[in-house]
């Protein structure tokens, strides 16, 4: 035999041994992987669920740039539809174009391109003061020389609704918004929650048919805060007014609404429920963007994706070449017997309902696995010790790019 035919040979074995390799791998792993299609049915669910409902605002491509920054968007393309008696959230970055957005809205800024409508009605050639919206800014923007009672009153005195209905509103306002007590101070003799709450009352009195909240809770501390969400949503629920909530604190967000729109750079990522946003990040943005999350690189093979740490994982890749999975560190388990990762603890980060753990393993950025503080079933794991990281089936999703 020729020494070509014998090399031939031995690669065709080799072959047949990767083949046979692979084939048991996919048996012990058997990993399942969320397919498109079961996206494709989540969006029909939710879009026939919500075809039913009355939409309060539609907003159709609409691009901005501010006149001194010509070359860039600030809004590229936006459409969304929000509902009646919707919490609808806009979440992103700090300068993402989220205010810029409510104030196209609110009519204080004009749009380059694009169209606004509330219910059947375009808003494009309404001026601020002819559209059903009011807004509650960040700063509160109270008037500092008239009473609480005053401030409420006063859209509704601009709008020239009798003495009676104004009082019976302000009353009701200020009862919804727990502010009895404070209706003849002033907003300097009033707390930050206190003076948002005016703010709120203020916006709601006039009876809105969406309410612009810009941040509004951004200048309150963590305690106030959360029971101003609380507030917040018990308020919204109570006058059935639609609310477009702004908040780049993802907490917030995934707490307090019925859908997100995720906004990056201008753009709206992903639009769905809590749920979806966090569990289904369409892409790497929006996964970065909210709550903590492990990427993993690695290569499209066949039925197969290999990592970049060389373990192969028995799935069907949404497109050849480079792909990206994310998992989240709460789905995950450190353990020192197996698992799909190993490495080296190196880092651990205590927060009292649980601990962060940063795994240094071969090949793949620093993974995290958070673990609930609920018991001391083993021994507590140290830095520098070789670990594993078990990662189910159900917690992998590939990403678009
Ligand atoms: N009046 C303005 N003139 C020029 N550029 C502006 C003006 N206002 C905002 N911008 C720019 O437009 C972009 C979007 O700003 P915008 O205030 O809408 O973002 P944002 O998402 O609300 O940010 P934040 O969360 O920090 O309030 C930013 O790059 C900002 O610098």
């Amino acid at each position: 035999m020729s020494k070509v035919s014998v090399s031939v040979e031995i690669f065709i074995k080799h072959l047949i041994f990767l083949k046979n390799l692979l084939n048991s791998m996919r048996q012990v792993m058997q990993v399942k992987w969320p397919q498109a299609s079961e996206k494709n049915i989540l969006k029909e669910k939710e879009s026939t669920s919500l075809a039913t409902k009355p939409i309060c605002l539609t907003i159709n491509g609409l691009s901005f740039s501010y006149p001194e920054q010509t070359n860039a968007r600030v809004l590229d393309d936006v459409s969304l539809k929000i509902y009646e008696n919707e919490f609808f959230t806009l979440l992103g970055p700090s300068g993402c174009g989220k205010t810029t957005l409510l104030r196209l809205i609110a009519g204080f800024q004009q749009q380059t391109a694009g169209e606004i409508l509330l219910g059947n009605h375009s808003l494009n050639d309404k001026p601020p003061f002819q559209r059903p919206i009011n807004t509650v800014f960040q700063n509160y923007a109270l008037f500092p020389h008239m009473t609480v009672a005053q401030n409420v009153a006063f859209g509704l005195e601009m709008k020239k609704f009798s003495a009676e209905t104004i009082k019976e509103t302000v009353s009701h306002m200020l009862s919804l918004t727990q502010l009895e007590n404070e209706a003849h101070r002033y907003p300097k003799e009033l707390s930050g929650g206190q003076q948002q709450r005016v703010a709120l009352a203020r916006a709601l009195a006039s009876r809105p048919k969406l309410l612009l909240l810009d941040e509004p809770l951004s200048a309150l501390d963590l305690k106030l805060r959360k029971e101003m969400q609380r507030e917040l949503k018990h308020l919204q629920h109570e006058t059935g007014t639609t609310f477009l909530f702004v908040t780049h604190n993802q907490d917030e967000a995934l707490s307090m609404s019925d859908r997100i729109g995720v906004m990056i750079n201008g753009k709206i990522q992903q639009i769905g429920t809590p749920e979806e946003i966090y569990n289904s990040p369409f892409n790497r943005c929006v996964a970065e963007f909210i709550g903590d999350i492990n990427f993993l690189e690695g290569v499209s093979e066949q039925n197969s994706i290999i990592l970049a740490g060389g373990q192969l994982l028995p799935v069907q890749p949404v497109n050849d070449g480079f792909v990206t999975l994310a998992f989240r560190p709460e789905h995950a388990k450190l353990n020192r017997q197996s698992g799909l990762l190993s490495g080296y603890l190196k880092e651990i980060a205590y927060f009292g309902t649980s601990t962060l753990y940063y795994v240094d393993c071969e090949g793949q950025p620093l993974i995290q696995v958070r673990s609930q503080n609920i018991t001391d079933e083993c021994t507590p794991f140290a830095i520098g010790e070789k670990v594993h990281v078990q990662i189910p089936q159900h917690a992998f999703r590939v990403l678009a790019s």
